[in-house]
């Protein structure tokens, strides 16, 4: 049986999904019914079901988007730096391995040769880089929490999306904002991502980090692009001119925008799907709201 922390939200859902399509039990935990932010409450459960694994999907991410951490940074800090060790400490006193979602929002830009950064380079969008958003701050802290912990899977996401219109997709964002931001990510197909990430549990790949984005990078502008070529929607996107103009208008704290490589999933023989064909499989397959 898999434990499943934050099962009721945007990513737990996609993972409550798979465990059902695939037939394994699962227990969703949810703070209400159980405090699995509290150690000893978790360590006695844990002892008591023992399950194989356990996924941590829970964090505090703001909503709508990452802005809303700005204005709730102790809820933020503790769902995203104090939590992840709370939980490493009740797995290990139950002796059970787990994986923890963290997210690719905490580099800014790409390698000085333009290629993606890798689990081994160090984040450049945290609070010791002193350039980040509270949201990156607490994410990267929350990776350095887990330093040394064993047993645990840090899987990176970053800019979810799918077929489904949700106010959580990257790709309804760019079709309900305003005036979009130019820049370039690399972005994890929510299902997919989920897929690999309980792949590396059930083919028992190495513990540690791995970049759980679809391979490549892809421009707003490309993503616009396939959204018209899609027909999902055909309307003249407006820009603005410069991040300078988005912090002035759209934005309270910088974005992480980044180009990152999964070439190490890959390698240990997990493969998602080429980012631009994953974004046309997705919009050919839009179900609207
Ligand atoms: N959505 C995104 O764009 C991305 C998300 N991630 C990471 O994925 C994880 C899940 O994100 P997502 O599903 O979008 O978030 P949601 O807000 O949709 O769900 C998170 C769940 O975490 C639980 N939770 C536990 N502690 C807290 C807390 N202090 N504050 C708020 N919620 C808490 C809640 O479950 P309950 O109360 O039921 O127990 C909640 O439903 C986070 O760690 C996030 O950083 C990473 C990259 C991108
Ligand atoms: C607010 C805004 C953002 N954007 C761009 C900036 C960025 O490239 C992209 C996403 O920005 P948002 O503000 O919607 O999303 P943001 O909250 O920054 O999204 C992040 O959420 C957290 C939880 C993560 O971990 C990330 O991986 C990522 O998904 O959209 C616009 O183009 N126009 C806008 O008006």
């Amino acid at each position: 049986m898999i434990y499943l922390l934050g099962g009721s939200g945007y990513v737990g859902q996609a993972y409550q999904d798979l465990l059902t399509r695939k037939n394994i039990p699962f227990k969703n935990l949810r703070r209400a019914d159980l405090d699995y932010t509290q150690v000893d409450k978790l360590t006695a459960a844990l002892q008591a079901d023992r399950p194989e694994f356990l996924i941590n999907a829970a964090g505090y991410t703001g909503k709508p988007n990452v802005d809303a951490c700005e204005t709730d940074k102790a809820e933020c800090l503790f769902g995203n730096a104090v939590l992840p060790g709370r939980i490493a400490a009740a797995c290990a006193a139950a002796d059970v391995p787990w994986g923890h979602v963290s997210s690719g929002c905490i580099y800014t830009g790409s390698r000085p040769d333009g290629t993606g950064f890798t689990e081994e380079d160090t984040p450049n969008f945290s609070f010791r880089t002193d350039n980040c958003s509270f949201y990156s701050g607490t994410k990267a802290l929350g990776e350095e929490t887990l330093v040394g912990v064993d047993n645990v899977y840090i899987w990176r996401l970053r800019i979810p999306f799918d077929h489904r219109d949700n106010p959580r997709n990257y790709i309804t964002k760019l079709l309900r904002y305003q005036r979009l931001l130019e820049a370039e990510n690399s972005i994890s197909q929510l299902h997919e991502f989920v897929e690999a990430t309980f792949a590396c549990w059930e083919k028992r790949i190495p513990f540690g980090t791995y970049n759980v984005t679809n391979p490549g990078h892809i421009t707003t502008r490309e993503v616009v692009d396939l959204i018209k070529e899609s027909g999902v929607c055909t309307k003249d996107f407006d820009f603005f001119a410069d991040e300078d103009e988005f912090m002035q208008i759209a934005a309270k704290t910088p974005r992480s925008n980044c180009v990152m490589t999964s070439a190490k999933l890959a390698a240990a023989g997990i493969e998602m799907t080429e980012v631009h064909d994953a974004l046309r499989q997705a919009l050919s397959e839009w179900v609207p709201a």
